[in-house]
């Protein structure tokens, strides 16, 4: 199937919006659809007159006629049909990948806080199913306007022609068959949310269990969690049942109801046929074509059914659908030194929350390595987080002299790059999860975090791929490859969280001069617990438990402060800040 495009879309919590957004698609299959389910009444109408001819004894000629002409109206029928399908499912095609580039967008464009309160891979992940089940109810709805819609009333019509009081006394029975799956409906809603939501949860155990399996095994609590896991397999069979039984138990007692009518068709239509007044040819006709009624009628449940799933799945998607913002790529950024200016920056996650980081004041320029130290749970990372200027803060961080919260989202994106906790590694090879895809030079940031030499005893070189999560990677190489990431582009304000953890005191000592030499125009924020390298840096930020600050170069700190000398004295001397 050609051109299929992705097209935006307005109104896209609006399910009429994506018949609307496929209008040339919808009005082919509005044309195929008529065509095929109106003409369809003709094969039995065709097939009545082939039985009158042969009754009547036509000539050889005629029946050929007559049968050419029936099997032209087949074709044709069926030709119609064709296209009806195959445009249906253009509409089903182009619809699924408008809504998951809609619901891609509407993640893409959450802050930073609303994608923390979510798990965004999960949310995506259900709502893609979600997407795939609504798309599907969508798609069946179409087909059954027509296939269920179109076709009764061609049925219902021609019928009518036949006979007006047998076509209504016959027909009583088929509304009441309709109104019984459409009253049940509610009901198998009921069950219906209750297996997906019941599915969803399911599916984060199964996501859960194989992220966490070694850290199962390893503390030996597997088999908790496979007992918990069959219990909650158990219930999910259960409602899937619930959920089964009484949509596919009906369809019988519809059947059989919409039936009833065709008893009524072979008495009266029987009487008028032997009483001459229709021929056996409009009898035989006429029975074909309400049963093919009463059998589409008593399938309308599954219409009903098909269209409450898909609800189900479209109110669980309709809050991810918002209108298409495209991000904006423009920067204005000053090329010449780079400034930071903080000044009684307090900074909290969540709003109302007491301040994890109060009033921190420092200034920095280009070139300058800023240490930011102190005891655990101080705010060190979370001064760090602050300093991206991502969530709200109070006071005031200026870069170059203008306010981070009034740079665009990209444009602190150009200005900041930031290093956390967990490497975060692409499963990818190490010059993609450096570059990100952008086509950069990388052999000078390998140099500067001192990953010579480990590239030498990879075959692959920059080319190898790293695992899932840098699973094939040393601890220590996971984190200087998510350094160079940092570093790569030499941003104006370079923040690296604890980058060397996982780092020999060599090799940490190495990187640090790298940075002072060819890091000269950025600003480079190291928050670290351990202090070895911090006489090389040019100043120390010191965050204390009661969120008092000292500021100033190492060997101020030595003087001023008992508590970084004697941090400084113990690590020296085989200890930690920890042990402080
Ligand atoms: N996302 C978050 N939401 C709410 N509170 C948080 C969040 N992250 C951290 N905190 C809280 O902020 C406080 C400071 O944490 P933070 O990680 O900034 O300290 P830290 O000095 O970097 O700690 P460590 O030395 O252990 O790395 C802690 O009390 C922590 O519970």
């Amino acid at each position: 199937m050609k051109d299929i495009k992705v097209k935006l879309i307005n109104n896209p919590n609006k399910i009429i919006s994506y018949w609307k957004n496929e209008k040339f698609t919808v009005a082919l299959i509005v044309f195929f659809g008529l065509a095929f389910n109106g003409g369809t009444v003709l094969g039995p109408i065709y097939q009545g007159k082939l039985i009158d001819s042969i009754l009547r004894g036509d000539s050889l000629s005629t029946l050929i006629v007559l049968g050419i002409k029936f099997v032209a109206i087949i074709v044709t029928i069926q030709l119609m049909r064709y296209f009806k399908r195959l445009y249906i499912r253009r509409f089903a095609n182009n619809t699924s990948a408008t809504m998951r580039l809609m619901i891609y967008n509407n993640i893409m464009n959450k802050s930073i806080i609303q994608l923390e309160d979510e798990s965004a891979g999960n949310l995506m992940t259900r709502a893609i199913s979600d997407v795939e089940l609504c798309v599907e109810g969508m798609r069946k709805f179409t087909t059954e306007v027509f296939d269920t819609g179109v076709l009764m009333l061609s049925y219902f019509i021609s019928m009518l022609i036949y006979d007006v009081k047998i076509t209504i006394l016959a027909s009583v029975f088929i509304p009441v068959a309709m109104l019984l799956a459409e009253k049940l409906k509610v009901i198998i809603y009921k069950y219906s949310i209750a297996f997906r939501n019941k599915s969803s949860e399911v599916a984060d155990l199964t996501y859960g269990t194989i992220e966490n399996a070694i850290l199962y095994r390893v503390n030996g609590i597997e088999k908790r969690n496979r007992d918990k896991y069959n219990i909650e397999l158990e219930d999910l069979q259960n409602k899937a049942i619930k959920a089964h039984i009484l949509e596919n138990s009906m369809q019988p007692i519809y059947n059989v109801i919409a039936m009833l009518g065709v008893i009524l068709v072979i008495y009266l239509g029987g009487t008028k046929t032997i009483e001459g007044n229709w021929t056996v040819g409009i009898f035989s006709a006429y029975i074909a074509i309400f049963t093919a009624m009463a059998v589409k009628a008593s399938k309308a449940a599954k219409l009903f059914n098909s269209v409450q799933k898909s609800q189900v799945s479209w109110k669980r998607i309709k809050t991810y659908l918002s209108e298409y913002q495209s991000k904006d790529t423009f920067a204005n950024i000053k090329k010449e030194k780079t400034s930071l200016i903080v000044d009684s920056l307090s900074f909290t996650y969540s709003i109302g929350k007491d301040n994890i980081v109060e009033n921190i004041n420092f200034e920095a320029k280009e070139g300058e390595i800023i240490g930011v130290t102190g005891p655990i749970a101080c705010g060190k990372t979370t001064l760090g987080i602050a300093l991206l200027g991502q969530y709200p803060y109070l006071g005031s961080i200026k870069v170059d002299g203008k306010e981070l919260k009034s740079y665009s989202e990209y444009e602190r994106s150009q200005m900041i790059s930031y290093l956390g906790h967990r490497p975060q590694l692409l499963s990818d090879t190490i010059y993609n999860n450096i570059t990100l895809g952008e086509d950069l030079k990388i052999n000078s940031v390998l140099r500067d975090i001192c990953f010579e030499d480990d590239l030498k005893a990879m075959p692959e070189r920059e080319s190898t791929v790293v695992g899932n999560n840098g699973i094939r990677l040393s601890g220590g190489q996971q984190s200087r490859i998510a350094l160079a990431r940092t570093l790569v582009r030499k941003n104006k304000i370079i923040i690296l969280d604890d980058p060397f953890s996982a780092v020999d005191m060599q090799t940490e000592e190495k990187i640090i001069e790298n940075l002072r030499k060819n890091y000269k125009e950025s600003i480079i924020i190291l928050i670290s617990h351990r202090l070895s390298i911090f006489n090389k840096i040019n100043k120390v930020l010191l965050i204390k438990d009661d969120k008092s600050l000292i500021y100033g170069t190492h060997n101020e700190l030595m003087e001023s402060s008992t508590l970084y000398k004697s941090i400084y004295d113990l690590q020296s001397s085989g200890g930690g800040i920890d042990e402080k």
